[in-house]
Order: structure tokens, then C-alpha cells, then sequence
């Protein structure tokens, strides 16, 4: 089967009205004056700051849609947090779950990631799962213990895969300008796959979009784009940029 190429765009906590503004005005204008990917099949989604969710969604080219960077996986007495219900009430149909930035920063373990996934599926979102793993885990020869130990906790819960692309997201590839290289991330890719068809089943491993995030740019998205089973990409700095759109153009 045929995956539709996913890019999304991971703005973190970046961003003021004004830039909004502006750059969502150039990729009009570039998706407007026959960008390469126009009338291709590609699934383009940006997560702005929530606060700034309701101004991207109103100056995002109409094929853009829009997730939130995070979830709770309750309503209720939880001062700060935005309940992946409310997510859904404000119509907006993606949230990412799992970023490296939520677990070393935030200290999101495993369990946690997994609780806000299956949560935010059962409330009806589309859910970008990240995981990944950090260089001294590599350096020590457990990258793909580690990726398929965090998959393995996020597959626990999911009951809706046509709702979930995982995002593999080594964390030393992260704002680091150290893009791994194709074969390295088409190796832990494929990896993922077939973990998936072992552990799930050879339908959800087929159709499931694996999307790779750290680093992607313009320069170096095609040659990526190229790999078996490198269905996307997860991009941060350079989804802040107007030559964004040169990388959805990657897979073109
Ligand atoms: O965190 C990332 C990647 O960020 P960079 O593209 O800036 O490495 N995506 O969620």
C-alpha cells in the first residue's frame, strides 16, 4: 500500500502574531504560485504554541492543519493543562505526544506517554507519537532497545492505528544541526516496522506512517525522503522558516 507522506511542523514554544502572520502569508503565496507539492497527496501539519492555535489556524494555507504540542489525558482539576477534550472542542485534530523536550524536560516517562496517547485517540485526535533515543544510548549500542521499549508503551494502549504516526526522533539529531544520516535513519525505521508487524500485525506495520524529526532542512530532506521507510518528517527550526515548504517538496 501507498502511505501519504506526512510533514509536520514542530514550532515548540516559538512564535508571536506578527511572525505568524508573515510566515504563513509566504507559504501561501509559495502553495499559491505552484510549489511542487500542490495536488500531490501529502499530509501537512503544523503545531503552533497553543495559544497561538486559533492564529495559525486562521492563516495557514487551507491544506495545512493544525495540532497542539502536547495533551492532558484529563479534564479537571489540573491548573495549566489543556485536556485532549478540549483539543477536539476547538476542532483542531492532531496533538503530538512523547517529545524528547516533554521527556527530559518535563520528565514524561513512558507510562505517561502511552496514557496521554490512548486518551487523546479515545477522544477522537489524531495523534503524532514521538520517540527516539539519546546519544549516549546510541553510543552504547541501545538505540534500537530503547526506540522499540518506548514504542512498545505507546502500542500498549493504542486501539486506533489509522490514528497514529510515529515520529522517531533521535534526541542528538534534535536542534543539533546533526541530521542522522539516511541509512541511519532508514536502519531504526525499518526497525520500527517490523517491530510492528511482529508485535502488532503486518497490516498496521504496512500502513503506518514512520516519519523522521532532527535536523530536517531543505538541503538534506530529499535524500531522507528517499529511504524505503521514511514516510515523513517531524521538522522544528526549519518549520519556522518560509523555505519550509521546499522541504514538503522533498518527497514531490
Ligand atoms: O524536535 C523536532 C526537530 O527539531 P529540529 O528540526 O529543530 O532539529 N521535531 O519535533
Amino acid at each position: 500500500m501507498t502511505r501519504t507522506f506526512f510533514v509536520g511542523g514542530n514550532w515548540k514554544c516559538n512564535s508571536t502574531v506578527k511572525s505568524i502572520t508573515e510566515l504563513c502569508a509566504s507559504w501561501k503565496e509559495s502553495t499559491d504560485n505552484g510549489a511542487k507539492y500542490s495536488g500531490k497527496p501529502v499530509e501537512i501539519v503544523i503545531a503552533p504554541p497553543s495559544i497561538y492555535a486559533q492564529t495559525a489556524k486562521d492563516a495557514l494555507p487551507a491544506n495545512f492543519q493544525v495540532s497542539l504540542q502536547d495533551c492532558y489525558s484529563s479534564t479537571g482539576a489540573f491548573t495549566g493543562e489543556i485536556a485532549a477534550d478540549m483539543i477536539v472542542d476547538m476542532g483542531i485534530p492532531w496533538v503530538i505526544t512523547g517529545h524528547s523536550e516533554r521527556r527530559t524536560i518535563f520528565k514524561e516517562t513512558d507510562e505517561v506517554v502511552a496514557t496521554k496517547t490512548a486518551y487523546a485517540i479515545s477522544k477522537g485526535l489524531s495523534v503524532i507519537a514521538c520517540i527516539g533515543e539519546l546519544l549516549e544510548e546510541r553510543e552504547a549500542g541501545k538505540t534500537l532497545e530503547v526506540n522499540e521499549r518506548q514504542l512498545s508503551a505507546i502500542a500498549a494502549t493504542v486501539t486506533d492505528w489509522s490514528k497514529v504516526v510515529i515520529a522517531y526522533e533521535p534526541v542528538w539529531a534534535i536542534g543539533t544541526g546533526k541530521v542522522a544520516t539516511p541509512e541511519q535513519a532508514q536502519e531504526v525505521h525499518a526497525a520500527l516496522r517490523a517491530w510492528l508487524s511482529t508485535n502488532v500485525n503486518p497490516e498496521v506495520a504496512e500502513s503506518t506512517r514512520i516519519i523522521y524529526g532532527g535536523s530536517v532542512k531543505p538541503a538534506n530532506a530529499n535524500e531522507l525522503a528517499g529511504q524505503a521507510d521514511i514516510d515523513g518528517f517531524l521538522v522544528g527550526g526549519a518549520s519556522l522558516k518560509p523555505d519550509f515548504i521546499s522541504v514538503i517538496d522533498s518527497y514531490a
